[in-house]
């Protein structure tokens, strides 16, 4: 997994790969990494999917609780804090590794918290297994006071650089954008694994591979070896 969060002139980007391992093989190509919080607060989550999943819907709840509690906008700090205070309640054991971003009325906002609980506030920042590809595009090119087409296009190349070097990353690139008057998703904002159309129709016609010999084994001679339940 890659992902990333970068400040701009009047808002924050988020942006994440969409490959889901199980060990080394790819169990998804198109998995959703970019979780809503809240209106105008989203988090992207490296780790382990149900836990990524799980406790960014459970603080989402909590947060729009303490949001009609307060009669006040959830702001990004709180959201940061409440996912800090449960993940290092679990001592680690909850695999998930967030990038939170998000505009409140004190205005923009851009955390990591890792399993454990520490975090940062940071202007930009990456993790998962393709952190450090992605962090050598921010080291590198980042600048501030970013259009908010610079920051997407730079979150978007550091998402590539994490999908073209590291396993653990892969697919696509979507792409999540906050500002004070809007947040828009942009799922596949960035496709660059798309297979080509295939040269020919590789449907071959039955026979093209010669049958060498042919074995016929009768319902009593596969009792010997399974049990046959009749439906
Ligand atoms: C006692 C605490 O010890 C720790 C201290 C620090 C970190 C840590 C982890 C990360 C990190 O992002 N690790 C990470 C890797 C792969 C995936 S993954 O989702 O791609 N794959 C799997 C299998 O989880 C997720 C997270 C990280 C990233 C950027 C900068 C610093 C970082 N530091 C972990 C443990």
């Amino acid at each position: 997994t890659t992902i990333v969060g970068c400040i701009f002139d009047g808002g924050v980007v988020i942006a994440a790969d969409t490959r889901a391992t199980s060990g080394p093989i790819v169990a998804d190509k198109n998995c959703e990494k970019l979780h809503y919080i809240a209106p105008q607060i989203w988090c992207a989550g490296a780790g382990t999917a149900a836990d990524t999943e799980f406790t960014t819907a459970l603080i989402s709840s909590q947060l729009e609780l303490h949001s009609l509690s307060t009669g006040r906008k959830p702001r990004v700090v709180t959201c940061m804090t409440m996912l800090k205070q449960h993940l290092f309640r679990y001592q680690g054991h909850i695999g998930a590794y967030l990038v939170v971003a998000g505009v409140d009325p004190t205005g923009v906002g851009l955390f990591t918290v890792h399993a454990h609980g520490s975090t940062d506030k940071l202007p930009y920042v990456t993790m998962g297994s393709g952190s450090l590809a992605a962090m050598s595009v921010f080291e590198t090119q980042w600048k501030s006071k970013m259009t908010e087409q610079e920051a997407i296009d730079l979150a978007s190349n550091a998402i590539q650089a994490g999908i073209f070097n590291d396993l653990g990353s892969g697919s696509n690139v979507d792409v999540a954008v906050i500002t004070k008057d809007k947040t828009t998703l942009k799922r596949g904002y960035i496709k660059p694994n798309e297979r080509s159309k295939k040269q020919k129709s590789y449907v071959f016609k039955r026979g093209t591979t010669a049958v060498l010999n042919e074995k016929v084994i009768t319902r009593e001679e596969i009792s010997k070896y399974v049990t046959v339940h009749e439906l």
